[in-house]
């Protein structure tokens, strides 16, 4: 299943946020979205998932979801979204509960996603009682539930410290490993789409417009090996040097606002 973005534009009231923003994210792809601060990422991720109708343009799914698929688009948040009183498996279990699957049918559901974020002995944890990274695996966990066909990720690793980060990374690595599965992926981590992303979307400052779409040319599962970390590093570079001068005005716009 493919999500289009077609001539996407945004504005709220006299802020114009995004400027008819085209891409396609194909089955299976992982496209990474980055640019300035305020560019309007979190609000074209928004646009595509529904959650918010843009002024023009608009969002389609295109072809079949995967098989079993109950929502073929799902959120995963920066802040995990955790019910806080439900357990981990309550927790994973919340899309499920307005559908029509049966208890037992559920119950697999939820122990199929646990044990894809080697949660199984966990289930009956809160959320307090959890590090972090493992908050956010229970919120990608209850992303996976559904057997999406594509995660829609809003800076899903910025609230962990970089060695949890890293964790996370190789588990997203893993997840996305049999191409069922693609993703969306807003972040300011620069390192993060090189990593995870087929494609990186750059946007320019606000209002967002695409300056560049860059594919990254190494096979994810390669990517940590030495060989082609001075490869990725100069991708990184070259992202940075498309970021940086709307980064630093955009930075300044904040401070002053
Ligand atoms: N509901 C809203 N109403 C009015 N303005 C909004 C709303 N949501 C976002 N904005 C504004 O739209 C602009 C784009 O916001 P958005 O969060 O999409 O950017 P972003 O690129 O994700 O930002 P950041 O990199 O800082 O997370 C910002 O100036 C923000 O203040």
């Amino acid at each position: 299943m493919d999500l289009i973005a077609e001539t996407i534009s945004h504005r709220f009231d006299a802020l114009d946020v995004l400027h008819d923003v085209s891409f396609t994210v194909g089955a299976g792809e992982v496209v990474a979205i980055v640019g300035p601060s305020g560019c309007g990422k979190s609000t074209l991720l928004s646009i595509l998932g529904g959650l918010l109708q843009p002024t023009a343009g608009r969002a389609l799914l295109r072809g079949a979801p995967p098989p079993g698929s109950l929502n073929p688009l799902t959120f995963v948040f920066q802040d995990f979204a955790l019910l806080p009183w439900a357990s981990v498996a309550e927790n994973v279990a919340f899309p499920l509960l307005h559908t029509s699957q049966s208890a037992l049918q559920r119950a697999a559901a939820v122990d199929d996603a646990l044990g894809r974020t080697r949660l199984l002995d966990f289930r009956a944890v809160f959320p307090k009682q959890l590090s972090g990274g493992m908050r956010q695996r229970v919120g990608i966990a209850r992303a996976l539930v559904v057997r999406p066909a594509i995660l829609l990720m809003d800076e899903p690793l910025s609230a962990l410290d970089s060695q949890t980060r890293e964790l996370l990374m190789e588990d997203f690595v893993d997840l996305l490993a049999d191409g069922t599965m693609g993703a969306v992926y807003v972040t300011h981590n620069l390192e993060e789409a090189v990593r995870l992303a087929d494609r990186i979307v750059v946007l320019s400052r606000r209002p967002g417009r695409i300056r560049k779409v860059v594919s990254v040319p190494v096979k994810r599962r390669e990517r940590d090996e030495a060989s082609v970390r001075t490869q990725l590093l100069e991708l990184q570079n070259e992202l940075w040097s498309l970021i940086r001068t709307e980064a630093i005005d955009a930075e300044r716009e904040v401070q002053h606002a």
